[in-house]
């Protein structure tokens, strides 16, 4: 596994996160030291991926109770500002500001206590990344019949804090000896597929070509893809889940192609709180992500942009929802994960 998120030190150490912009080219390192880095690294994408920026926004309020109980606090409101889609990060926040209620003057120290706090859900969240991978891989291995998996954006080690959501079931299914083949969308405007998903898949001899996201139609159509397997940021009750943008128009590509399409997320994921996926919060970007990505200007200047970070995939377009519970239809996500 390629961990990217590392607590350095004892109670008074720092967050260490590989810097996932630098990638592939560079392996760097950043240190973390106060709540401030940690929402610029969570913002400019340094960490990215539902459960990682969970994971990291619990380290960050770590950081912050060396000033105290009111400054970790005031540090889980300010992290909540740092995205918006993700609703791990206001999961993690949540059960970090209740860890801080319940600290007792007299007992622990809340830096400690805070930092097992942290640990407890960094360590959870890789236990749900094997569970994901084991009943994934249980449930796609039957639709391969030896065509690909396709995957778009990044659901690995990176994303998590673990082995991944999606990217899990192919490690998985790598681990048990099937050999699976990974179509890799590109994922526009940031490449997470490209910089990252290709990476890990390389990393770990998982075998993976490279499209650009506009060529998934056609290696259905080839009939070269036996299912589609996709992370997510947040899932409404009804199942409807949202992700990196394209989803959505993926699915829909793969249900005119009768290619089943699977979402992977942890519990965590879900928000139970939302009916659909229509009050799902959706990040909008900088238009120089689309108009100078990495530094080169691809279009004209002054061209008006939009630029959504997410989608919402319609539940009805999901197969099933692979979770560390087991693989449940979107219908099924009242029932199995409490209202
Ligand atoms: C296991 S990560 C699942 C999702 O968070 C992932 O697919 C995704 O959309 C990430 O978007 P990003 O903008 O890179 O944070």
């Amino acid at each position: 596994m390629h961990e990217a998120i590392r607590w350095e030190g004892a109670d008074d150490g720092a967050l260490l996160l590989l810097d996932q912009t630098r990638l592939p080219g560079e392996e760097v390192w950043l240190r973390c030291t106060t709540v401030e880095d940690v929402w610029q690294a969570i913002k400019r994408l340094s960490v990215r991926g539902a459960p990682a920026i969970g994971v990291s926004a619990a380290y960050g309020v770590c950081l912050a109770a060396r000033d105290g109980a009111d400054a970790a606090l005031a540090a889980c409101d300010y992290l909540a500002t740092s995205r918006p889609t993700a609703v791990n990060l206001f999961w993690a926040l949540e059960r970090m500001r209740l860890a801080i209620l319940a600290s007792r003057p007299g007992s622990q120290p809340l830096d400690s206590h805070l930092l097992c706090e942290a640990q407890a859900i960094h360590t959870e969240d890789a236990a749900q990344c094997a569970a994901i991978g084991r009943h994934g891989a249980e449930a796609i291995a039957p639709l391969l019949q030896g065509r690909s998996i396709l995957t778009h954006c990044n659901t690995g080690a990176l994303a998590t804090g673990g082995d991944g959501t999606a990217l899990a079931v192919m490690f998985a299914l790598a681990a048990a000896g099937s050999d699976p083949h990974v179509f890799v969308d590109e994922t526009r405007p940031l490449l997470q597929g490209a910089r990252l998903t290709a990476w890990e898949l390389m990393q770990r001899g998982v075998r993976c070509t490279l499209i650009c996201d506009s060529m998934a139609a056609q290696v259905m159509r080839e009939g070269r893809v036996g299912a589609v397997i996709v992370g997510a940021d947040r899932i409404a009750a009804n199942g409807d889940s949202a992700n990196k943008i394209g989803t959505y128009a993926l699915a829909i590509v793969a249900n005119w192609h009768k290619v089943p399409f699977y979402v992977a997320a942890p519990a965590t994921t879900f928000d139970m709180t939302l009916d659909s996926g229509d009050a799902i919060p959706i990040e909008e970007r900088g238009a120089e992500e689309i108009t100078e990505p990495f530094g080169k200007r691809t279009a004209p200047e002054g061209v008006p942009v939009y630029n959504p970070a997410f989608d919402v995939t319609p539940a009805e377009l999901i197969a099933g929802i692979i979770t560390e519970r087991g693989v449940m239809a979107p219908g099924e996500v009242r029932e199995r994960l409490g209202t």
